[in-house]
């Protein structure tokens, strides 16, 4: 079984697969009077596909154990997915190239608290992974007509490992 081990997220490094939504190192600039400081367009949305709508949703996840058996990558032809998590606890991000149509080496960012992301259109992504306990996350992504969800399940699932043990 390969082994992935997690790497920090940084915008960066995360650039090919989407953008990072995070407070830290972002523009910002006062409203409301100088009472609410705007963290402003910190993502691209993206609305592909007939009749596309942008959908505002909660998703509850159930956290996962580490080591992480990966088997199955799967990807949103029609629009972007972000996830920011309404607790500062970091999860997991895993994407993975496009190689032709199939997804190539996966890649596993760990969150820092207070980070989130968006998915760009049809880039290939776990499903959510919570860490360590149940977790609520603002979810942004697309309605709309069509199938807008591609699975692809690995012949032999990767074994994702944290590269330092976060959670005691
Ligand atoms: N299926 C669904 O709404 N969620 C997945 O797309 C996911 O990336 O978690
Ligand atoms: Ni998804």
């Amino acid at each position: 079984m390969t082994i992935i081990t997690t790497e920090p997220l940084t915008r960066d490094a995360f650039a090919p697969f989407g953008q990072v939504i995070s407070i830290e190192g972002s523009a910002h600039y006062l409203i409301n009077s100088g009472k609410t400081e705007r963290y402003n367009d910190l993502a691209k949305v993206e609305l592909g596909g007939a009749h596309a709508r942008p959908m505002i949703s909660i998703f509850r996840g159930q956290p996962y154990a580490m080591p992480l058996e990966l088997g199955m990558v799967e990807r949103h032809p029609f629009g972007s997915q972000a996830f920011f998590p309404l607790a500062p606890r970091p999860f997991l991000v895993i994407v993975a190239p496009d190689h032709g149509g199939t997804p190539g080496m996966p890649r596993a960012f760990l969150t820092a608290p207070g980070q989130g992301v968006n998915i760009a259109m049809n880039t290939w992504h776990g499903v959510l992974t919570p860490l360590d306990e149940v977790s609520d996350f603002l979810v942004v992504d697309r309605g709309g007509d069509g199938n807008n969800l591609e699975e692809y399940f690995f012949e032999t699932p990767y074994r994702v490992e944290l590269a330092n043990p976060i959670f005691t």
